[in-house]
């Protein structure tokens, strides 16, 4: 996993759990190299007067829960703002600034205490018959807004990393080819995403798992870019795992396996040398969160 994974994003709860063995987590993941990283938004709650949008909640007392993680070994944070997509009205100019506000001031106080801000703005992939070219547009103004937000708190910008989605279009329009997907993500964040940043890091938001891996690789071929282009996923890496896993301890080898085949794929992806065949061939979109939680869980 070393060879594939450089970081890994846990719960407060996690972050301060320990192995059977009684070794805290944290420890184990330093031990071989990789960075435990922290969920520090507290979940999603509806904007009054919207159409049931949401703003990312975690601001109070968050100077303080970094200090805290920090001390417990966390050297990044993540701050997820889920933003709905349709043909006409959504997302409304309330929740794209609305949503920049809160990644900027959460991302302000990472760099004050000592965490590396991981900025998520995901334009989340919904149902609809809405185009490539409206998600591309959208997602333009959303990384805008959230970079003018950015630098208005002052947030430095070679100390973040970006986590947004990849450019799809509505779930009743056929799944474009990956080279599609990869021009308009690309052509998206050169117009979007200063060159100071260093690496944008996707989020897999829907895709399968082989279509995750796909996608990735196929942005290599638009670069060179100014940033990295690699990822950060939940629902591609984990959805078959767990399956596999399904809570036995007789399968822990076999999901084991499923994870670490799962992240080399999209570790030789990032570097455009993705060959196959893939762990999970032809999965299906996974359109389901992975865990039960608050809103948007
Ligand atoms: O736990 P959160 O912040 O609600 O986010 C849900 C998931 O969204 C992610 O940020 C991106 O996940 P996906 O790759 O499944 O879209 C994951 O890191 C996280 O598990």
């Amino acid at each position: 996993m070393i060879w594939y994974i450089s970081g890994t994003i846990m719960f407060d709860e996690t972050l301060f759990q320990d192995s059977r063995a009684g070794v805290p987590f944290v420890d184990i993941l330093k031990k071989q190299g990789i960075l435990p990283g922290i969920k520090v938004d507290t979940g999603l709650q509806p904007i009054d007067g919207t159409d049931g949008e949401t703003a990312t909640q975690g601001l109070d007392g968050l100077a303080e829960r970094c200090q805290k993680y920090y001390q417990q070994g966390a050297r990044f944070a993540k701050w997820r703002a889920v933003l709905r997509v349709d043909n006409e009205v959504l997302p409304s100019s309330t929740a794209i600034l609305e949503n920049a506000h809160g990644l900027a001031r959460y991302a302000q106080i990472c760099q004050a205490n000592g965490l590396v801000p991981i900025v998520e703005p995901e334009v989340t992939l919904g149902e609809g018959d809405y185009s490539i070219e409206r998600t591309a547009y959208i997602s333009e103004k959303v990384n805008s807004h959230v970079f003018r937000l950015l630098n208005e708190y002052n947030v430095i910008l070679e100390g973040i990393l970006l986590k947004p989605n990849m450019i799809l279009p509505g779930l009743d329009v056929p799944t474009p080819a990956p080279e599609e997907v990869a021009r308009y993500t690309v052509r998206t964040m050169l117009r979007s995403v200063p060159g100071a940043v260093p690496g944008i890091h996707f989020l897999s938001g829907g895709m399968s798992e082989e279509e995750a891996t796909l996608n990735l690789q196929a942005l290599q071929a638009f670069g060179p870019t100014p940033w990295s282009l690699t990822f950060s996923y939940g629902r591609a890496l984990q959805s078959s795992t767990l399956k596999t896993w399904s809570g036995k301890e007789e399968n822990w080898d076999a999901a084991q396996e499923r994870l670490v085949a799962l992240a080399k794929a999209n570790s030789e992806a990032q570097l455009g040398k993705y060959k196959g065949p893939h762990p999970s061939p032809g999965g299906e979109r996974i359109l389901q969160a992975l865990r039960l939680g608050g809103a948007g869980k």
